[in-house]
């Protein structure tokens, strides 16, 4: 298979951030997996293991958000005894974030330098609107574009039908119903994937994504939900990959998302939020008073369209849900940064009275 670095996504922008770390015994490559500290690295010369440098453990210390990503365009050194370490992440294009686990005060990122984000949601069991909105924030935060790519098609009597009715759940956004089972709507997705362009995956686990990687590869590269029902299964909840679609771009598979919480990036606005519902936002724009609460204010234009069936209640309610969830997650982590701040002056006073005390 065709490995070059251009089909990667390789390109003059990478050239440019690369420049500086030109030196005897390096080379860029693009992480597919991250294992307990340990990258898997395609470069030009092959596939390469690396563990991080003693610089990267030292910045991910202090960052947890700096650490190697699937995805991530990285720098690899190798030693004369034949070990690999990573020795820089370069900036990303783009990144797929999601709220971080427990007392993080940081996002978790799950892919880098996406291009194409598809949200896959399964037709059968029936698809949920809610997952499907949700996911939409995450993937217009991105930076990425999204698409939404309806699974099982097969499953269903009329899939475009079926598609048409979720169109609401996803303005603006290409919907394609997709089957691995008779092929159907899979040439239109490999369309997306051009050499150098890559396109990453999100949704629940079990929605088919992996099986949509061996159909778009034209391989078995990912244990699939199938194979794994002999009970050996190993556990792919951690598992992401890269992998390279023949004569196209690359495909990076996340881990099934049960559920994903929202992360509100630096712009304080939820972005993605504004650009899922951007239907709902215009609406918004058209109340008369500019901080409407669509509760009793005179000429509200969200109300109006709840009455006349243009916004569907349920979509408006989990508008309301996603808002306030961000806005909890923004107050979260405010008071995780101040914490970490009160610390570092606590610290940096203790050692001044030291100071004075010798
Ligand atoms: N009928 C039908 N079944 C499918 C299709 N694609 C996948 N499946 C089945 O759906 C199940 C889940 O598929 P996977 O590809 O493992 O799903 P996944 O999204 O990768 O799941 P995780 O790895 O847990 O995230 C398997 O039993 C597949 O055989 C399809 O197009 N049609
Ligand atoms: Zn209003």
């Amino acid at each position: 298979m065709n490995l070059s670095m251009p089909s990667l996504g390789w390109d003059d922008r990478l050239r440019a951030a690369y420049k500086r770390h030109d030196r005897r015994g390096q080379r860029p490559g693009r992480v597919a997996r991250v294992d307990r500290g340990i990258c898997t690295v395609l470069t030009a010369e092959g596939t390469v293991r690396a563990s991080l440098s003693g610089r990267m453990l030292g910045d991910l210390a202090a960052d947890p958000a700096s650490g190697p990503c699937a995805g991530d365009w990285v720098v690899v050194r190798q030693w004369p005894d034949d070990r690999t370490t990573l020795e820089a992440v370069l900036p990303r294009k783009t990144s797929i974030v999601r709220a971080g686990a427990g007392k993080a005060a940081t996002g978790q990122v799950i892919a880098t330098n996406i291009d194409i984000i598809a949200v896959v949601e399964p037709l059968d069991p029936d698809p949920d609107p809610g997952r499907i909105e949700r996911l939409m924030t995450l993937a217009w935060d991105s930076g990425a574009t999204p698409i939404l790519l309806l699974t099982k098609a097969d499953a269903v009597g009329d899939p475009a039908a079926l598609a048409l009715s979720f169109a609401d759940s996803a303005p603006g956004v290409p919907i394609i119903p997709v089957s691995t089972v008779n092929g159907e709507g899979l040439d239109v997705v490999a369309e997306y994937v051009p050499s150098g362009r890559t396109m990453a995956l999100v949704g629940p686990s079990g929605a088919g994504k992996s099986s949509l990687v061996n159909a778009l590869a034209g391989a078995e590269v990912m244990v699939t939900r199938a194979l794994r029902a002999d009970g050996r299964g190993r556990h792919t909840t951690s598992y992401r990959a890269l992998v390279p679609v023949p004569g196209g771009g690359v495909i990076l598979d996340t881990p099934g998302l049960r559920s994903v919480g929202l992360f509100d990036r630096d712009n304080g606005e939820g972005d993605g939020l504004v650009r899922a519902f951007a239907d709902v936002e215009e609406l918004v724009a058209a109340c008369r008073f500019s901080d409407c609460r669509h509760d009793t204010e005179p000429d509200c234009a969200v109300r109006e369209a709840l009455e006349l069936g243009a916004l569907s209640a349920r979509r408006y309610e989990n508008w309301r849900k996603l808002q306030r969830e961000l806005a909890f997650e923004r107050r979260r982590v405010d008071a995780r940064a101040r914490a970490v701040q009160r610390d570092k002056d606590r610290k940096r006073q203790q050692a001044a009275t030291r100071r004075r005390e010798t």
